[in-house]
């Protein structure tokens, strides 16, 4: 069993609405700690205002939230003194250099000697890769070395939990490589949550992930499970009388469900016909579907293997359930 403080983020049915629209709406996340955790949803989908209620920047029309088991409405001080935020759009002082930016954050968040101070800067500068950099003025960086910087001033006090809001989506694909391959440096030290829009970037680097759509959160696991699900789908493509095959697989106690498609009619011994087979036990059909199907000499396979799936088809999927229901 998990335990509550085996969470970082924890929300019930919070909502948040304007007007008569909820843009939030009832929202439960468990966000384990140490974990790196993509918040996913399409623009719009209410990412921004969830990470403004975690952090006592709006306040919920309804529901509850905690940060390290503090309430998000009454400790939200005591929750931005502890947390790292890099907001989507951070701003910077175009006169002061990478190095400078760093000592400025840090006389506010940073509590330490000097010489702390001085190591802690080199550090992060080092890890957001900006040490040919860092003493030359922000107003020549890039939008990626600009988000960089974001990414260390976000972490200047060595928070337990970074929060960040669309720190790759302006970004080039290289420099969106870059910013995820910081993010994953941080595992070990601290847990990271961040929203995107791009599914890419979640399957990349995250441990798990939490999409929202509409406000609503329509799934919340990690990669792994959510691209296993309950789709154990294999494909078979078949030279030969398929109609036979389909009957044989039919009888297997762990096939579910099988789909056939006639690809070619070219008089019987040329059929081409590809099955696709839903199955209860995928060991059991990794190490004897084709068997079974080959079984038949008259059968030639012409193809065989276990459908896999990208966050792409489970974010369609979802997100098509979730209209669905709301119709
Ligand atoms: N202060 C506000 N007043 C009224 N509507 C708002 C306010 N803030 C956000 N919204 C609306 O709430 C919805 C969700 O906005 P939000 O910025 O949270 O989405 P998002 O998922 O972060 O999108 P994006 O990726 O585009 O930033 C949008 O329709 C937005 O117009």
């Amino acid at each position: 069993m998990v335990a509550q403080s085996d969470f970082i983020i924890t929300t019930q049915n919070l909502t948040k609405t304007y007007g008569r629209k909820p843009v939030v709406d009832r929202l439960n996340l468990a966000v384990p700690r140490g974990s790196i955790c993509g918040f996913l949803g399409s623009n719009g989908a209410g990412k921004s205002t969830t990470i403004k209620l975690l952090l006592g920047l709006v306040k919920p029309s309804s529901g509850v939230g905690t940060v390290f088991g503090k309430d998000i409405v009454r400790d939200s001080i005591a929750i931005r003194e502890r947390v790292g935020f890099l907001a989507q759009a951070p701003y910077f002082y175009g006169y002061l250099t990478a190095r400078e930016t760093l000592q400025f954050v840090a006389s506010f968040f940073f509590k330490g000697s000097r010489a702390a101070i001085a190591a802690r800067i080199e550090e992060l500068i080092e890890l957001v890769g900006l040490s040919g950099k860092a003493d030359r003025p922000v107003r020549g960086f890039s939008g990626g070395e600009r988000q960089r910087l974001g990414i260390a001033q976000a972490a200047i006090n060595d928070p337990e939990l970074i929060i960040l809001d669309e720190p790759a989506a302006a970004l080039d694909p290289l420099g969106r490589r870059n910013v995820l391959q910081i993010l994953e440096r941080f595992r070990g030290q601290s847990t990271v949550f961040y929203s995107t829009h791009i599914l890419d970037d979640v399957q990349r680097v995250s441990d798990m992930v939490a999409i929202l759509e509409r406000g609503r959160l329509v799934a919340q696991d990690t990669i792994d499970q959510l691209l296993s699900g309950d789709r154990n789908l294999f494909s078979i493509t078949v030279r030969g009388d398929g109609r036979t095959v389909c009957d044989r697989l039919k009888r297997v106690p762990w096939v579910k469900k099988t789909i056939t498609t006639e690809v070619g009619v070219l008089g019987v011994e040329h059929h081409t016909t590809k099955l696709q087979v839903q199955v209860t036990n995928p060991n059991a059909a990794e190490t004897e579907l084709l068997r079974l199907v080959m079984a038949d000499p008259t059968i030639i396979v012409t193809q065989f293997g276990r459908i896999s799936y990208d966050l792409e088809d489970v974010f369609v999927d979802l997100v098509e359930r979730e209209l669905n229901h709301e119709q």
